[in-house]
């Protein structure tokens, strides 16, 4: 299972390289590295394993964030309601935005990362909506249109697979700068 200690940190340049497309059929390590970081979510979820093993909680993980330069992510966005399906649940591979809203969107609360150990304050500015096409485990071409909560968590985990961290989009002079038109999700 993956651990805290898998996780690279700010520093490790693995973090701010471009990930290398991955091939289908996935490799066995491929598929075993996209249900680890699925399990890393559902551990994380649960307060008492998340307790028991020291996890940071997390409704997204990507590749190069365990040292793995590959464009894959885990992204497990639960229910208001715990008894109903995840808002959206899977394993997104050489995922492209092919379109979005002009309109930006943030969260509220701002946003951190498994992978830096401090709190960065500010209004991370994204697409309130975006069109995502990617491909499942089985190899699947999907294309989805998300908004608000799970398009933000979708758009922070494609940036780790780029390089970017949320941070880069804080605007560094007025961190809570806001347009009229941007859309705060809480
Ligand atoms: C918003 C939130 N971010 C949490 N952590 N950060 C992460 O997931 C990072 C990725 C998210 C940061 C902002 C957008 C994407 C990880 N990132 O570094 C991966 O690249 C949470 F844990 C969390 N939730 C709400 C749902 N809750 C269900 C019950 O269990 C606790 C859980 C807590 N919401
Ligand atoms: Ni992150």
């Amino acid at each position: 299972m993956i651990k805290m200690r898998d996780i690279i940190r700010e520093g490790n340049h693995t973090l701010r390289a471009e990930a290398k497309q991955v091939k289908f059929p996935l490799s066995e390590a491929d598929q075993k590295l996209a249900n680890d970081m699925m399990e890393y979510l559902e551990n994380s979820q649960d307060p008492e394993l998340a307790k028991k093993y020291g996890l940071r909680a997390g409704v997204g993980l990507a590749a190069p964030q365990v040292d793995v330069s590959e464009q894959m992510a885990a992204v497990l966005v639960p229910s208001e309601n715990e008894d109903d399906e995840p808002v959206f649940k899977d394993v997104i591979i050489n995922p492209v935005i092919i379109s979005h809203s002009v309109q930006p969107g943030a969260l509220t609360e701002g946003e951190g990362c498994l992978s830096v150990d401090r709190d960065i304050a500010g209004y991370v500015i994204r697409h309130d909506r975006i069109t995502l096409r990617y491909y499942n485990m089985a190899g699947e071409e999907k294309k989805i249109r998300l908004k608000n909560y799970p398009a933000i968590v979708c758009q922070h985990e494609i940036d780790h697979l780029h390089g970017i961290l949320f941070y880069d989009h804080i605007n560094g002079d007025n961190p809570f700068a806001a347009d009229d038109d941007l859309v705060l999700i809480s």
